[in-house]
């Protein structure tokens, strides 16, 4: 279990805004996460949600406020093994395998201790499918391969934007079971979705956003 202070936020923003033309696109927002909590982010089309996402793995620069991981100021250098993040673009080389997006990914981030490749790719529901090109699996066997990463890299904080799309039934159950496990060690997740989400867990966080 991974364990942080209990009064440091694994994930905190502050007076977090982000402007485009000088406009603002979302904030300000406050909200601190911290390790066991997940929180929906809630809003309507063009609200800001994908927008938020993008701050919090510093792809885009926020335009006031700040983003704090673990306490310290947020910074590339940080971001790149603490945070995972599955956007709508799933971050897979099509023409190679899931077991070989996962080694790459695992080659740069690290691996949780005691998982490999072919135990996460079970875990989703692609043993069968480790060495077929990703370029021919379906919409939903490519997002499966896409969580399977949520699984083999140690990151402590999830950003999964719209992690329910393209997902039938099972694969619907199957994020909400990962997003339990990863809160049960201590790990904690931002999540923006339009469908209903449902944890054991009982009722997420909700953070809203106006457009
Ligand atoms: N690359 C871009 N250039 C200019 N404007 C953009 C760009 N990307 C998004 N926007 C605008 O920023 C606003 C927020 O977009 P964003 O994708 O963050 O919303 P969202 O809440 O994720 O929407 P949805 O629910 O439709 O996925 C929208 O008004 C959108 O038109």
């Amino acid at each position: 279990m991974i364990s942080s202070p209990d009064n440091i936020a694994l994930l905190e923003a502050r007076a977090l805004c982000f402007l485009r033309q000088d406009e603002p696109v979302f904030g300000p927002i406050d909200f601190a996460l911290h390790g066991g909590e997940i929180a929906l982010v809630e809003g309507d089309n063009g609200s800001g949600k994908t927008t938020l996402m993008r701050v919090l793995t510093g792809m885009l620069r926020p335009g006031e406020g700040e983003v704090l991981l673990d306490g310290a100021p947020f910074s590339l250098d940080t971001v790149a093994g603490a945070v995972v993040f599955l956007g709508h673009h799933l971050g897979l080389k099509v023409d190679m395998t899931p077991r070989e997006n996962l080694h790459l990914a695992a080659g740069l981030y690290g691996r949780r201790k005691g998982t490999d490749e072919s135990a996460v790719l079970r875990e989703v529901g692609l043993a069968g499918y480790e060495d077929e090109p990703v370029r021919q699996l379906s919409a939903g066997q490519k997002k499966r391969a896409a969580l399977a990463r949520l699984l083999l890299l140690p990151a402590r904080v999830w950003l999964l934007d719209e992690p329910y799309a393209n997902l039938d039934r099972d694969g619907i159950a199957l994020v909400n079971r990962l997003l339990e496990q990863h809160a049960a060690r201590g790990g904690a997740a931002l999540v923006t979705s339009h469908g209903a989400v449902s944890f054991a867990g009982g009722e997420p966080r909700r953070i809203r956003l106006h457009a």
